[in-house]
């Protein structure tokens, strides 16, 4: 299966099409205020019609209510919704039954009691994405830059796809991948210069080495 590279909180169009001319699989937009990356609906609209199927359209929320998420349906359309915040396995059911999308639900992990949610959510979700757990007293529960014991994971058997973030950048994905084995990997502080704003060369920079990882991996 070939690597999965997503880069979410993308905000400017610049930087949207460096992330796509570089080759990302999925791009990822932020619906969540206090983050950052957070788009107005508008915004999400006018980045969401330059993708144009070149990539996966990410929706990022956290424990929305439908009334968001049909408003995010209308303006970016996503392909995928990413729920990372604390929505249990029955709302990740009516999300899929209501919007008729696949869902990548985040997992924050910081011990291996933190897997013990994985079985309930394998049943639903089409994906899992792996973060690392935020402290309790921050003002997001992603997109912080901190990674989490990537060997929690080694000998994870998981019959669905998922992805690996929290912390990675350009120089620490391969180790990511060589541990996790995972078939993707997100990435949004290790490709800004500063919190919110993407750095088109660090988004080259991290897509080339997932891509080098994986070229040495099918050797
Ligand atoms: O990016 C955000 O601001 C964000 C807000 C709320 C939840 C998740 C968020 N980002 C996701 O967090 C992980 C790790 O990001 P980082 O590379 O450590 O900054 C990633 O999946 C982002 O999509």
């Amino acid at each position: 299966m070939p690597l999965l590279v997503k880069i979410c909180g993308l905000s400017t169009r610049e930087t949207l099409q460096t992330a796509l001319d570089a080759g990302a699989d999925m791009v990822g937009f932020v619906f969540f205020p206090p983050s950052p990356r957070h788009l107005s609906l508008e915004l999400g609209r006018d980045l969401g019609r330059q993708v144009k199927q070149r990539a996966l359209k990410v929706a990022l929320t956290v424990d929305a209510d439908d009334a968001t998420l049909d408003n995010i349906m209308d303006a970016l359309a996503p392909d995928i919704f990413q729920l990372h915040g604390k929505e249990s396995v029955a709302r990740l059911r009516d999300i899929k039954q209501r919007f008729g999308r696949p869902v990548m639900k985040a997992v924050p992990v910081e011990t291996a009691v933190d897997l013990a949610a994985l079985p309930g959510y394998a049943a639903v979700a089409d994906r899992i994405l792996f973060d690392a757990r935020a402290p309790k007293d921050a003002t997001r529960p992603g997109g912080l830059g901190a990674p989490f014991d990537w060997h929690l994971l080694e000998n994870l058997k998981l019959a669905l796809p998922y992805m690996v973030s929290g912390g990675l950048h350009a120089q620490n994905v391969a180790d990511a991948l060589r541990i996790t084995r995972a078939g993707g990997v997100d990435v949004s502080s290790g490709v800004e210069s500063a919190p919110g704003v993407k750095d088109p060369e660090l988004i080259e920079a991290f897509i080339r080495a997932a891509r080098t990882t994986q070229e040495l991996s099918v050797r």
